[in-house]
């Protein structure tokens, strides 16, 4: 039996059918999706059309298109085509255990059925497309957002070679590596003691390559949870895990035709190095819950402050990702080593503070100097900027007379030879600035540097005089 001996040119709608068409209209019109709208057509067209179930299926149909257990011993009844605006879209079919619809039904009602079909599976389509087209959106937005952060992160932080402060000899080798190195597309990697100025170098480094117009992105492996670093290297799709509620691009992504600068490398855990030293090689990454690999086009920057081919004996360490890291290395050289600097960094450190601070400074004392060369600079160059700028603060006119640096036991590091060691008093006076520090230069009452010390307030004063210690000396932390 054809499907055309189901449809009776004669009969015309009974009242009961009109009401079920009104009813589907109305129902197909808020259909969020195509499931949803072929379980409304199941509820609703039954009392119509005598079938077993429908299903709506779309064009093309490949030939050996699956046809769901069931429908297999089941016969079509009936198939309405469903039209887009370039002509069929697919079929809306009918199925029944019996051989045809019984009784025929109005030859009329196919065609109305098939226009408010098509027309709600145009609706769905469109919306679909939206929604997709939106989450691009949110995707490029999120991706633009984070770039922004980084052009900030860069407008603040240009540096160039002319930042890199030295003339000692250890130094001008560096700037003799930086200056092979820096136009190439080499990996490089940074060793040094921490605050020896790995980060200032990387930044020089992207900043004089060819690179230099686009991101250098930074990844602190340090800072971020062993948990998260895949997530934060190549990025995650919506739902791949919990916590997942957006897409994210990785920094892999995001360092695209730019400069990745992996810091802190050397705390990589074991079972990231693997797929990072997959990454760097094949340069293509895959984001967790992703369906395929991205290709990307990333210059390696790493950095660490540890010893990693101590790391690699030790077995923390992939070896075969060592090598692929160890092209190009560059050690910075720790500051005791290179006590030529110190006076030409210590001068510059000054001049910006007292800058930054309206402040005008012309030297540093002769005795504050020579305390500078003694001391071995366990923190390098941070640690020499950071007492820079507590010495511009201090200042009471336009010399730098003093100078707070703790003692080598205090910095965790045991005295070098024929370094300056402090006197008991010089102790207590630091010991004591410290703890005003601390209280915000409250002496007395709870929480004053008298109860901390465990002192009368009367011996903290006298103590206070005798150790010549001035208010300008504390810095008031809501100063
Ligand atoms: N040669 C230098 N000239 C001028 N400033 C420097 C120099 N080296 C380091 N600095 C400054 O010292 C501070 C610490 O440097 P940086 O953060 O680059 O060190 P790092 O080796 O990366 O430290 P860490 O290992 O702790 O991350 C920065 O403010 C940097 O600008």
């Amino acid at each position: 039996m054809s499907h055309d001996e189901a449809l009776s040119p004669n009969r015309q709608l009974t009242a009961q059918e009109m009401a079920v068409l009104t009813s589907l209209y109305r129902q197909l019109a808020t259909a969020p999706s195509l499931l949803a709208l072929q379980q409304i057509l199941n509820d609703q067209l039954k009392a119509l059309f005598h079938f077993t179930h429908c299903r709506i299926s779309r064009l093309p149909l490949s030939a050996d298109a699956h046809v769901p257990a069931g429908e297999a011993s089941e016969h079509e009844v009936l198939a309405i085509a469903l039209h887009d605006e370039s002509g069929t879209w697919g079929h809306l079919r009918f199925y029944s255990d019996r051989e045809a619809i019984s009784p025929a039904i109005p030859m009329a009602l196919p065609d109305q059925v098939s226009s408010v079909v098509s027309l709600a599976i145009a609706n769905i389509v469109s919306t679909e497309k939206l929604s997709r087209q939106l989450e691009e959106i949110k995707h490029y937005q999120s991706q633009l957002e984070e770039q922004n952060a980084y052009l900030l992160e860069e407008a603040k932080e240009g540096f160039s070679y002319d930042d890199i402060i030295g003339s000692s000899g250890p130094m001008q080798r560096v700037f003799q590596l930086l200056s092979q190195v820096s136009f190439t597309n080499s990996t490089v990697l940074l060793l040094g003691e921490t605050g020896t100025g790995k980060e200032l170098v990387a930044r020089a480094i992207h900043n004089s390559s060819a690179r230099k117009d686009r991101l250098m992105v930074r990844v602190n492996c340090a800072a971020i949870p062993a948990h998260l670093i895949e997530s934060e290297l190549f990025g995650h799709e919506k739902g791949s895990f919990t916590g997942a509620f957006e897409r994210r691009i990785g920094k892999f992504e995001l360092a695209n035709q730019a400069t990745l600068f992996l810091d802190e490398i050397g705390e990589m855990p074991l079972d990231m190095q693997a797929k990072l030293l997959r990454a760097i090689q094949e340069r293509e990454i895959e984001r967790i819950g992703g369906k395929g690999v991205i290709k990307v086009d990333v210059r390696i920057i790493a950095a660490t402050n540890r010893n990693l081919l101590e790391e690699v004996q030790q077995g923390r360490f992939r070896s075969d990702l060592f090598y692929r890291l160890h092209v190009f290395p560059i050690t910075l050289p720790p500051l005791r080593e290179r006590t030529g600097d110190i006076s030409l960094l210590a001068k510059q450190f000054v001049g910006r503070f007292a800058k930054n601070n309206g402040k005008s400074i012309s030297r540093i004392s002769s005795n504050v100097m020579k305390a500078l060369l003694a001391y071995p600079w366990p923190g390098n160059v941070r640690e020499l900027e950071h007492q820079m700028e507590r010495c511009v603060l201090l200042a009471r006119d336009h010399v730098i007379r003093d100078v707070l640096l703790p003692s080598p036991t205090q910095s965790g590091h045991a005295p070098a030879a024929g370094i300056y060691t402090k006197t008991h008093e010089e102790n207590e006076r630091e010991y004591i600035i410290r703890v005003l520090n601390q209280c915000n230069g409250k002496i007395y009452g709870p929480g004053g540097a008298a109860q901390l010390l465990n002192l009368k307030v009367g011996t903290l004063n006298s103590k206070i005089k005798k150790l010549g210690i001035s208010k300008e000396q504390i810095i008031l932390r809501n100063h």
